[in-house]
């Protein structure tokens, strides 16, 4: 696909057909994602794919995470269900975890390296017709849920990435072109 197609059409995918992904070719297209800009070149990235019964864990604790929030046991039972449906709907969870720099400017250029390589990743996985939305809900910083993934104290989980084929996918939302907010000096 053309590029500047590509990266007008990818959107986030929050709904997925019940289909499973295959792990070579996230293997493969995190591979090519990986051909990021990346100062003092550190790649302090790795990554944790969970999916098929894997997901339960997950699902498990993101019900026992909301239902604590409810004081109302019926409204904690319901709700937390809803979400432990959410997650089970999910085909593929994909957590990119880096390693934390002491250093706080390397830890940002880290940052901004790694989100760099996720959206390389949503644009390739998009041209093979997969969806996903990068998600940093407050559960990244659950020990459990961190401890699902097997991240490591000195690790960090930026992102948990929703991964599977398109079930819906949503409007664009209109950007403000650049070119309003260009300021050229000479
Ligand atoms: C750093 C970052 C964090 C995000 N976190 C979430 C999130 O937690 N939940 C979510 O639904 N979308 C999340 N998104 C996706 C944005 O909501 C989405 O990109 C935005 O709505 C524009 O939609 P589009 O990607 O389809 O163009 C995140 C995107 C980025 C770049």
């Amino acid at each position: 696909m053309e590029l500047t197609k590509l990266i007008k059409e990818r959107r986030s995918v929050h709904q997925f057909e019940d289909k499973p992904v295959s792990v070579e070719l996230i293997s493969e297209l995190l591979d090519t994602a990986v051909w990021v800009p990346n100062h003092r070149m550190t790649q302090p990235w790795r990554f944790v794919i969970i999916q098929g019964e894997g997901r339960c864990k997950l699902a498990d604790i993101v019900r026992e995470f909301r239902a604590a929030k409810e004081s109302d046991p019926a409204k904690a039972q319901e709700i937390g269900q809803k979400l432990y449906d959410k997650f089970m709907s999910v085909p593929m969870f994909l957590a990119v975890v880096l390693q934390v720099n002491d250093n706080p400017a390397i830890a940002e250029e880290d940052y901004a390296s790694a989100s760099c390589l996720i959206h390389n990743f949503g644009l390739l996985a998009w041209e093979q017709g997969i969806g996903m939305v990068w998600e940093t809900y407050p559960l990244l910083q659950l020990a459990s849920f961190r401890e699902a993934f097997g991240v490591k104290s000195d690790e960090r989980i930026i992102g948990s990435l929703h991964v599977g084929y398109p079930g819906k996918v949503p409007s664009p939302q209109q950007r403000i072109p650049a070119s309003e907010r260009l300021t050229v000096m000479e």
